[in-house]
Formats: structure tokens, sequence, C-alpha cells
């Protein structure tokens, strides 16, 4: 990774259409771009945010994406395409995509929807059922399109309705197939027993599933998905390094619970597990800071229409899409750790999932943008996560060399 303080003129990003301009900073001020861990508020790290500078990181994947289907894919597709190269595509689509031959069509889909030229790849994922054979499995990796398997625990989740009711009772022949094939199982890892505390259940799931699901087959490659929880980060730190990773999202880093509530009800910070306490949040942030290579970016990003999000029953998931690189590079910043931000985009993830690392690179400018309030679709509007704040870095949108 490269700093570099830059006198070019910093352009705005047409996609993203900042809705207000800034004056440009001095391009003098001579700053350290490494301010100390934990300390943001110092002199040099005040003077860092009053300098424009370039951050050039190898191009990140997301290992962790809902890009729905039809009018609501060709509208969000763009935003992941623009600054990922890859992407774990998540299946939990309206039917589920339980089949390799699912997971064709739907791979199909994307492709045809991309923008021209895009080089992105969709990496597909199988939903997991009570009665997905081990033979599909082998299919799947035959595919060379399938890279894992996803868990959703039945009613955990948005489109969870088909899930597993009993993984180590229902599942092991797939999972002991699993093994053999080198696929990872990613998994969603809350229980859904309505008598446990909804803040409790990543903590619950660790303890009934994920730890005696691990002990039974240890060569099993596992993701826990968005983690939020110290819980989570104590289990995934016990286990072995290329056995158990876990993906963290923009807002599991950046907000705690008191988001839902704050000056009332605040359905926009509203996803699935549940943000938690500050003290969780704050272990997730030095876990993914402190360099492990357990931890890779996933952002969740999860549309919905803001009619969804807005009403009596609201749906779980926070769209971060166009957003995350801006929010992970602010997280890494605010506690001196911008020197890590590239094993965590770009390194971690495609290790542990045996692929090769991406070769072009990705430029964030420290260029302030405002957030649009909402992104149209077909019918209707979809509001992203930070809503017309203004954000600090801006990646350019396209790949460097
Ligand atoms: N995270 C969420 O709150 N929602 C996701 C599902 C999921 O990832 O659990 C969605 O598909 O909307
Ligand atoms: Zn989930
Ligand atoms: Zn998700």
């Amino acid at each position: 990774m490269q700093f570099a303080i830059t006198t070019a003129a910093v352009s705005a990003n047409p996609h993203l259409k900042p809705l207000v301009s800034f004056p440009r900073p001095s391009p003098q001020h001579r700053v350290r771009v490494h301010p100390p861990r934990h300390r943001p508020n110092t002199r040099a790290s005040a003077m860092a945010s009053s300098a424009t500078q370039e951050l050039t990181i190898t191009r990140p994947d997301d290992w962790h994406l809902h890009l729905r289907d039809g009018d609501v894919m060709a509208a969000v597709l763009p935003h992941s395409a623009r600054h990922f190269q890859r992407a774990i595509v998540m299946p939990n689509l309206k039917p589920p995509v339980t089949t390799t031959s699912r997971a064709i069509a739907y791979r199909d889909e994307i492709m045809k929807a991309l923008p021209p030229g895009s080089s992105f790849v969709p990496l597909m994922t199988l939903y997991l059922t009570d009665s997905t054979s081990p033979e599909e499995i082998k299919i799947a990796r035959k595919s060379g399109v399938v890279f894992s398997v996803k868990l959703y625990p039945a009613g955990a989740t948005t489109n969870s309705q088909d899930g597993v009711t009993d993984i180590l009772g229902k599942c092991l022949p797939v999972l002991e197939e699993m093994v053999k094939q080198e696929m990872p199982l990613l998994v969603h890892g809350e229980v859904t027993d309505p008598h446990v505390d909804t803040f409790d259940r990543e903590k619950v799931f660790i303890e009934k599933i994920l730890a005696p699901l691990v002990q039974k087959l240890p060569q099993l490659k596992i993701v826990m998905e968005h983690i939020t929880t110290m819980d989570a980060v104590n289990f995934v730190e016990s286990c072995k390094e290329g056995h158990v990773a876990a993906t963290v999202t923009p807002q599991h880093l950046l907000l705690n619970r008191n988001a839902l509530f704050q000056g009332g009800l605040q359905p926009h910070n509203y996803c699935l597990p549940v943000l938690k306490r500050e003290t969780h949040r704050q272990a997730i942030v030095s876990a993914v800071t402190s360099g492990s290579r357990q931890y890779f970016l996933g952002t969740d990003s999860a549309p919905h229409d803001k009619r969804m999000k807005e009403c009596s029953c609201g749906c779980a998931g926070i769209y971060s899409a166009p957003v995350a690189l801006s929010l992970y590079a602010k997280v890494f910043e605010e506690v001196g750790a911008l020197d890590k931000l590239e094993a965590f985009t770009s390194f971690n993830g495609p290790d542990f999932y045996g692929l090769p690392r991406n070769t072009s690179k990705i430029v964030l400018r420290r260029s302030p943008w405002k957030v649009p309030a909402t992104y149209a679709y077909g019918s209707g509007v979809i509001v992203p996560m930070s809503t017309g704040n203004t954000l600090e870095w801006l990646p350019s949108d396209q790949p460097e060399e």
C-alpha cells in the first residue's frame, strides 16, 4: 500500500454525484500519514485531515454481498462493480439459490446486468437446506462458479424460511463432502429460539452450534458472516487461522445499538444480527485493525425498498455498497491503522478462499463527498447507509495498474 500526498486536482466521481463541492486544501502541508494508534485527535491527525492525500490499495473484493435480482439488481450492481473486483453473492433470493443450475442462471443474469466493460466477477453461493445432497456439493465444485455454501438457520433473517432447521442433525453428510471439496461454509450465526434475547443470539449460536460444529469437523472452512460481538471475536481467534474467519460490515464497525434509537426509531440502521452495545463495537474494531488475517471485508450490503424499511414491520438490511470503502477507510483512519486497511480489504479474503489476490489497484482520495439521500431503481428508491452525510475518502472508479 502506498500513501501519496498529491498536488493533482481532485476529480469528483461523476457516478456518485456529490451534491456540494468543497474547497481544495493546500498541498504544501507535510503531514504524518500514520497518526499514532488509538489517538485519533492528535495534532498530527488533525493536520492529516486538512491535506489532500491519496491511498493506493490493491483492488478490494466484497466477501458478503446481496445483489437481489430484477430492477434492484440493475440499480445496485454498478455500485459494487465500480469498486470491487469480485463478490460473494448471497443466495437468499425468492426462491433461494439452492442448486448449482440456479446459481449458474443467477450468475448469467448478473453478467448481463453489468455495465459495459466491467471486469467484476460474481462468486456464487449455494443456499443450504435440510435436503441439500452431498452430490450437489460435488456438482457445485465442478461448475467452477460456486465458491461457497451459506447456512441460514431457518427463520433467522431475510428470506431464510427455507434454511436449515438442524445443521448437526440434518446436514452432516453435506458438510463432510464440503470438507472433501474444500468448499467453505458461510454462516449467519444466530439462533432462532424466540426465548433467546435478540442481543444474545450470536453468542448462543457460537456456544450451541458453532463450537460443536468446529469440534466435529475441524477441517471444515467456516466464515462467520457479519460478526457483531466480542464473543465472536474471541471465538474466531480461538480457532485456527485458515479454518475459521469472519467478515465484518461497515455498520458493525461504526455504529452501536444507540444508533437504532437516536432521536426516534431509525429503521435504516436496522440489520441482522442487530447492532450491539459499544463494548462489542470496540472489540470488533480492535480485532479488524490489529492486522489479523482472520478478518476480511464483507459489506453485507442489503438493499430494501425505502417503503419496506419505513413501515410498521420493517425489513432488516442496510444498503452500503456505494459508501462501504469510504466507511472502512474512516474506521481504520480513526484508530491510526490505515496501513492495515489493504490486508483487510484485499488480501485476507482471497487468501482464505484460496483465490489469487487482485492485481489492479484502486485509489482512495481525501476528497469529501456527500452521500446521496436515495438511489433510484425501477419503481422506488433505496436509502444508503450514511444517507446525506459527508464522507472523507472518495474511491476512484477506475482500476489503476
Ligand atoms: N443482514 C440483514 O439484515 N439482511 C440481509 C440478510 C442477512 O445477511 O442476514 C438481507 O438479505 O436483507
Ligand atoms: Zn446474515
Ligand atoms: Zn447478508
